[in-house]
Order: C-alpha cells, then structure tokens, then sequence
C-alpha cells in the first residue's frame, strides 16, 4: 500500500508533528544488534563474491584541501581497473572544482562523479551559493551530488528550512542523483537520525548517506542500521526506494562486509547492488584488493604492489 505524505511538509509544525510521532529508537537494542550482525563470519567463496561486491559499490573518495588535478586523475584511473581483475567502483567522489578533471579522465567509462556540494562539509552558506555550487558541478559532469544538511536548523527544529533547502537542491540536480549527508555524529541521537532519514526521503533524497568523513564519529554500524530501516519502512510507505551510503571511518574489508551483512539482514537484497547501497571511503579500496588477492593466490601482495588510494 502507498500513501501520500505530501501535506506532511507544510510547516515546520506539521513536520515536527510527523517526525517527533516516528517510533523511537531503542538505543540499546540497535547496538546490540548492530554488534551482533557485525560477528556473522561468511563462507571463503562467499568472501570472494562479497569482496568484488563492496569494491563495485565504493565511491572511491578524495576530499583534501590539497587534492590536486593529477590525485584526481589517478584515482579516475583506479576507479576504472583497480588492478588483479578486479571489478571497477562506482563512483569517485571529488570536490566540486575538480568535476571537470573527473569527467575528462573518465569519459566513455560507466563510473559515475559524485561531487559534494552546499559549503561542504559544514553546510553554512546561503541557499542561493548552495544551488549555484550544486548547478556548476552537474554543469561540469557531475552525475550524483553529495549534500550536507544545516545541523543547526534541524536540531533547533526548523525543519522546514532543511525541507526546503533539500527540494531546491534536488531541483537544482536536474538528472544528477541527490544523496543527502545526515552527518549523523551531529544528531546527538539515535531518534535524530531517524528523523533526519524521513526529513531527507521526504524532500527528495535518491539517497541517504551518514557522513562527511569530517566529524567523529561517522559511519558507525547502528547508525546504518537505523538508515537502512528507514529506507525500508520508506518504501514500504511510499512505494520509492531510497540509497543508503555509509561513509567515514570504512577502512578494512571487514567493515565493509559488515556493511553488507546489515544490508541484507535489514533492508534485503534489493539494496545489495551499487545502484542502492554505496561505501564512501578514501582508503578501503586498497584493503578490498589485498583481501581479493590473499583469497586468490594464499598470500599478500603487500601493499606496495597496489598504487595508494
Ligand atoms: O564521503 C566519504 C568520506 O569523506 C570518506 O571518509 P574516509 O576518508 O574516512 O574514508
């Protein structure tokens, strides 16, 4: 069944009053779960296919002050053949001045640019530079842009403002898909971040993803499991399904895995491919390619035989 949550939006206290009537989060028993999903051990050929798995979902990420044009294109390079056979990423993730450096190294490649806009990652600026930034970078080749929420108006409840700044951003996207950056160790609360999830689909979001990779803690596993409901109960509500991508602090295969094991105990299998489910990260690509090769071969290569992420 599908229901119309259209009038939800049209005040803050209309907002307020469907947000703050979401079930509560119980704190301890998503921990619990979360640590319990996190001890499931995979079969060795099961490793295999969940590895190739988790590197065709990475957004391969380079979010420094001092990228550069040629860190730009190495990791375009990367994305494309991460080297062993390996299957390529999904995405690589830049800042929105180097679009156009992305979209040249990878032009005539499936990999799509992600770029995060609106004054990340703090999110203070004004509406119209948001749309502008947000306008330049899909201008530029961007397929998918990484937005931040304003922190401060949803946890001083004006939740109509981050509504609205979410539509005018969505609009701005045109084609490009919108993911939209809760930066849940700013929410304070498990509640908060279910709320922020809704806040976000319902204004718009193709995806929710929980962090900058800028403020601790980021992507911690009860927090993706609180997303990954939320996009679940969204659909089943609404009809639409809605992307979840973790990002910050996913460093090792191991996290990544876990990453999958909460996909498919949460959400299900419809969430397991790269179109729903992304890893945000700048350096667990390299760990994902070691781990492959010690399956394959029995050894490590070392990581000197990968080029750095
Ligand atoms: O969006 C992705 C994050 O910025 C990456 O964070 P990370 O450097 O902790 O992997």
């Amino acid at each position: 069944m599908t229901t119309s949550l259209a009038d939800v939006a049209s005040s803050d206290a209309a907002l307020r009053a469907f947000l703050h009537g979401l079930p509560g989060v119980d704190r301890v028993g998503a921990d619990q779960r979360a640590a319990m999903l996190g001890t499931r051990s995979i079969k060795t050929t099961a490793k295999a296919q969940a590895i190739d798995l988790a590197i065709s979902m990475v957004d391969l990420t380079t979010l420094e002050g001092a990228d550069t044009a040629g860190k730009v294109r190495a990791i375009c390079a990367k994305a494309v053949r991460p080297g062993g056979g390996a299957p390529s990423v999904a995405a690589v993730c830049v800042y929105p001045d180097l679009v156009a450096v992305a979209a040249e190294a990878l032009a005539g490649t499936p990999i799509k640019i992600a770029s995060v806009a609106t004054a990340f990652p703090s999110g203070r600026s004004t509406l119209d530079v948001k749309v502008a930034e947000t306008e330049r970078a899909v201008a530029d080749g961007a397929h998918e842009i990484d937005m931040v929420i304003d922190r401060g108006a949803f946890l001083s409840g004006r939740y109509k403002k981050v509504y609205d700044e979410i539509t005018a951003v969505k609009a701005a996207c045109g084609d490009a898909h919108l993911k939209v950056i809760l930066e849940t160790g700013e929410l304070a609360t498990y509640d908060n971040v279910r709320r922020a999830s809704w806040l976000a689909m319902l204004a718009g979001a193709d995806f929710i993803k929980t962090s900058t990779g800028k403020v601790s803690p980021a992507a911690t596993p009860p927090v993706t499991l609180i997303m990954l409901e939320a996009v679940r109960d969204f659909r089943s509500t609404t009809g639409r399904q809605v992307g979840v991508k973790p990002a910050g602090g996913i460093r090792t295969t191991k996290d990544a895995i876990k990453n999958l094991v909460l996909v498919n105990e949460t959400a299900g299998d419809d969430w397991l491919t790269p179109e729903w489910f992304r890893l945000g990260a700048s350096s667990l690509l390299n760990d994902l390619l070691m781990q492959r090769e010690k399956l394959a071969t029995g050894r490590y290569a070392g990581p000197d035989y990968f080029t750095l992420d």
